[in-house]
């Protein structure tokens, strides 16, 4: 059994590599990273509590982190971490892949498995994540359910000038936490170290964000990091985002004895608002409008 942490070894390569701290221009560095990865299946093991401190300390870091082995352990003796089907997707997975496949090809019983998995895991993680702060896990699980939460299907068409053109243009994401699933062509990139880093298509793994309401929650310790999506010129691409959401009532704020970053605010606000600076400003303003 491997006593270390895995992400440790990752990340102590991520941290003694740092970027170049010149390119501020926020274009691509062209560097494709490794988002710090997750075994998941630690958590079936006596490194259960190492591997959710590598998902704390990744989410503070990164705000982006990418879970791992979640999908290879099902059907094999082991456990998997998550009891459920991971029959959705797996295929979701090989169908994103194949060219020429779009959603409207996919069966609707293999969308609904493949929520019922994401939001499953979405509980898991934001449960460890609120653990780790010391705070209430159950109040996340009461909050967020399957009326509140939300899946997308993401198309984006191969646009000649993508320098031009985002797939998705730079944001936060307005929930708790965001899982990714996406397909080999690339094109999400993050912002670290001041610059847009591209996220590597990993098969085997998801991508895990940050939203703000984690970071209002969490007082600043999870951080909640702006990304977007730069189209291919050569390929169409394929994603599906899980967004794990409150009910609009749920009051977002930090534990009573800290010093507040951000004051009290209901969801409800808190989107509102996001929609009101879109149409006025014509952008996403985002926590910063929330400060205690
Ligand atoms: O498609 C992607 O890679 C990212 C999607 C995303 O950021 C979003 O839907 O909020
Ligand atoms: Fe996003």
């Amino acid at each position: 059994m491997d006593s270390n942490p895995p992400l440790m070894s990752t990340y102590k390569k991520l941290l003694s590599s740092p970027l170049d701290p010149c390119n501020d221009l926020g274009v691509s560095s062209g560097e494709e990273c490794q988002l710090p990865v997750i075994d998941l299946e630690l958590l079936n093991t006596e490194n259960a509590e190492f591997c959710k401190t590598d998902i704390a300390v990744a989410a503070a870091d990164w705000g982006f982190f990418q879970t791992f082995r979640l999908i290879a352990t099902d059907g094999a003796h082991r456990r998997p971490p998550l009891s459920t089907s991971y029959h959705g997707l797996r295929l979701i997975i090989s169908q994103l892949n194949q060219s020429h496949v779009s959603f409207k090809h996919i069966a609707r019983e293999t969308i609904e498995e493949l929520a019922a998995l994401l939001s499953k895991l979405a509980s898991l993680l934001a449960g460890i994540l609120a653990e780790r702060l010391g705070r209430n896990a159950a109040y996340l699980e009461e909050k967020c359910t399957n009326e509140t939460c939300y899946m997308r299907l993401n198309h984006y068409p191969m646009c000649p000038m993508p320098s031009n053109l985002f797939g998705l243009v730079p944001h936060t994401d307005s929930d708790f936490l965001t899982i990714l699933v996406q397909d080999q062509v690339g094109g999400l990139e993050l912002m670290k170290f001041g610059k847009w880093i591209p996220v590597k298509p990993n098969p085997d793994a998801l991508v895990v964000n940050i939203g703000d309401l984690f970071q209002a929650w969490s007082n600043g310790v999870y951080k909640s990091v702006e990304h977007r999506v730069v189209s291919s010129p050569h390929h169409e691409r394929y994603s599906v985002a899980f967004f794990l959401c409150p009910s609009y009532d749920t009051i977002i704020q930090s534990q009573e004895t800290e010093t507040p970053i951000y004051r009290r605010f209901s969801f409800r606000e808190y989107r509102q608002q996001v929609q009101e600076d879109v149409k006025l400003i014509g952008h996403k303003v985002g926590l910063s409008r929330f400060l205690a």
